[in-house]
């Protein structure tokens, strides 16, 4: 593999373990390896306590793993790096700034200021997830999906190149999802970065990903790595797309491990 073409992110051979309340250790993740490459979205998909957001911590420089190594551009993660946005499930918005306040704030908590140059990227970033009109107003005036779009255009501030997202749409209603969703593929296409995107819905892993990693229940190892060969720009004709619900029922049939009735 060239430089140019060498892993964004890698993990190998990870393992996770945690000390338990009652003195046994919790594994939560074992031997997992894959890499993402750069400009890639991957979704992980698994089920819950399988070790995703164990996985996500991991590359934040939250943690170190007890076992392989975690690489980015082929540099151990020790620590948190500038190069990578998070988008967590809630938005976590300071209610008493501002939604500009709000997108602007790494940089505050980071330099202790913000300067003319950065409050004006933070305008753009709020043009591209469409609020420009929203950025004098409180989070508390903005509907769910609205302050979650906060949360994204704060995590592309210091224009990262990864952006790590844990289940950032799953407490919003289903129309708001899809329509995140689409969005978020809009952002992508016009700002190209390395996505760690993870959730427990099939269709929005298929809907945005270019891979889709299935995991095991605990302790969490890859189950399967597959493709999504569904053409871009996807739309809402990728949902009804045949090889869409034939992907889709390749992961359930991965997922479920007992057989279900029809
Ligand atoms: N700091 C910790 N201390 C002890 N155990 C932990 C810690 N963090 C995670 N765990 C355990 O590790 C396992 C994996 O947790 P994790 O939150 O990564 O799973 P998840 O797949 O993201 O779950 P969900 O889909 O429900 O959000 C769980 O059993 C959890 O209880």
């Amino acid at each position: 593999m060239s430089g140019a073409d060498r892993p964004a992110i890698r993990f190998r051979d990870v393992g996770q373990r945690f000390p338990g309340a009652d003195g046994r250790a919790v594994t939560a993740l074992d031997g997992l390896s894959f890499d993402i490459g750069r400009h890639e979205f991957v979704a992980v998909l698994g089920p819950s306590g399988c070790g995703k957001s164990t996985l996500l911590r991991l590359l934040a420089g939250l943690i170190r793993p007890t076992a392989g190594r975690v690489e980015i551009f082929d540099t151990p993660v020790t620590e948190p790096r500038d190069d990578i946005g998070i988008v967590f499930q809630k938005p976590t918005l300071l209610p008493w700034f501002d939604v500009l306040s709000n997108v602007t704030f790494p940089m505050r908590h980071k330099y202790g200021r913000v300067t003319p140059v950065e409050r004006e990227r933070a305008r753009e970033l709020l043009d591209l997830v469409g609020l420009a009109d929203f950025a004098g107003r409180r989070p508390d005036e903005l509907s769910g999906g609205m302050q979650q779009r906060v949360g994204i255009a704060r995590a592309l501030l210091l224009d990262p190149d990864i952006l790590l997202m844990d289940e950032p749409f799953s407490a919003l209603d289903a129309l708001t999802r899809d329509e995140m969703s689409f969005e978020l593929l809009r952002i992508w296409a016009d700002r190209p970065k390395t996505v760690l995107f993870i959730t427990h819905a099939i269709p929005e892993a298929l809907l945005l990903a270019d891979r889709v990693v299935v995991m095991t229940g605990r302790p969490g190892r890859v189950r399967e790595i597959l493709p999504v060969p569904l053409p871009r720009p996807r739309t809402l004709a990728t949902l009804s797309d045949p090889a869409f619900h034939d992907l889709a029922n390749h992961i359930r049939g991965r997922l479920f491990s007992r057989p279900v009735a029809a």
